[in-house]
């Protein structure tokens, strides 16, 4: 049966982030991909220069309202990245509230795209907008460790921490919360990468439990943009086959459908990919 993702991300000429890496995976993966670009930028912003086009709300409602008068704004998936101004980014609220009242099983898979390592790369202004309005209407999200901790208000020292944050992100609305990256250490060594996960249930009798887990990814010795992109729409992707049990998220079966069509993947994208081929390793936390 089709499935359907409205996916709000910027679009870039050269190179791979927001609707550029995650769009071709999921329609690899058999999703129907509604891309609308957030902004349309000549490169990601890491470059020393970048030039191009900011979509206003006003935009962003126009576009929404084309959709909406031909009666096809209906999706299974809302899915959202970088963005750069608040009042859109109310736009993107709203929208995803008419369509959940449209589709009350609509999934909202939102990367709070603030910042990393310390330091915010997006205005400030847009931090409460995540914090009070975005955040609690979404089921899915994918923070870093520093945007776990300033939607939080909250410091991560330890795995115990960890877990206290995603319980506090969870209070605030989405049932599934994954942490992406991390200062954790690893019990592998110091070239893995911690990622934590947690998922709340309700059990048939009513009863609520929560599922964490711990992802160890082997570090690669390089800088990436667009991979905190790709992993979300992969979470989307494997929370959608498997929607109550987030230690088969490996991303294994992504990496072969990916080299599967091989020939068809650009190289730099296939890269990326291979990033995620050894997203393998998940334990069952107990804390
Ligand atoms: N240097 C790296 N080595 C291995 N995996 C990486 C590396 N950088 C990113 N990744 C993969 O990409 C995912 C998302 O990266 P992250 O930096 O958390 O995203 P964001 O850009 O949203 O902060 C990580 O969970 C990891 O799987
Ligand atoms: C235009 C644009 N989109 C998206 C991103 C997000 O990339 P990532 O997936 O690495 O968080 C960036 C990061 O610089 C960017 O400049």
């Amino acid at each position: 049966m089709e499935c359907r993702v409205l996916s709000i991300q910027s679009h870039v000429v050269r190179g791979y982030v927001g609707n550029k890496s995650a769009s071709f995976p999921l329609q690899l993966l058999g999703f129907e991909v509604d891309s609308i670009n957030s902004v349309q930028f000549s490169n990601h912003t890491g470059y020393s220069h970048w030039k191009g086009q900011v979509l206003t709300a006003d935009e962003l409602h126009v576009l929404y309202e084309g959709i909406k008068l031909n009666n096809v704004h209906h999706y299974d998936y809302v899915l959202t990245g970088y963005t750069r101004d608040t009042s859109f980014l109310e736009m993107v609220v709203d929208i995803v509230q008419e369509l959940k009242r449209a589709n009350p099983n609509l999934v909202y898979v939102c990367d709070p795209v603030l910042g990393d390592h310390g330091s915010m790369y997006v205005p400030q202004n847009l931090y409460p907008v995540y914090k009070n309005k975005v955040v609690p209407v979404a089921d899915i999200i994918t923070p870093n460790q520093f945007e776990a901790e300033l939607l939080t208000g909250k410091n991560i020292s330890t795995e115990k921490d960890a877990v206290e944050v995603m319980d506090l992100l969870h209070a605030m609305g989405p049932d599934t919360v994954v942490i992406t990256s991390s200062d954790l250490p690893s019990r592998l060594g110091d070239r893995f990468l911690v990622s934590l996960g947690s998922q709340r249930h309700v059990r048939p009798d009513g009863s609520r439990t929560t599922q964490r887990v711990r992802l160890e990814v082997p570090k690669v010795d390089a800088v990436f943009v667009g991979t905190g992109d790709l992993f979300a729409a992969m979470l989307l992707a494997w929370t959608h086959h498997y929607p109550t049990d987030l230690k088969v998220h490996t991303h294994k079966q992504t990496q072969k459908k990916l080299f599967g069509a091989q020939s068809k993947v650009p190289e730099s994208l296939r890269n990326r990919s291979r990033l995620f081929k050894d997203l393998q390793r998940f334990d069952e936390l107990v804390l």
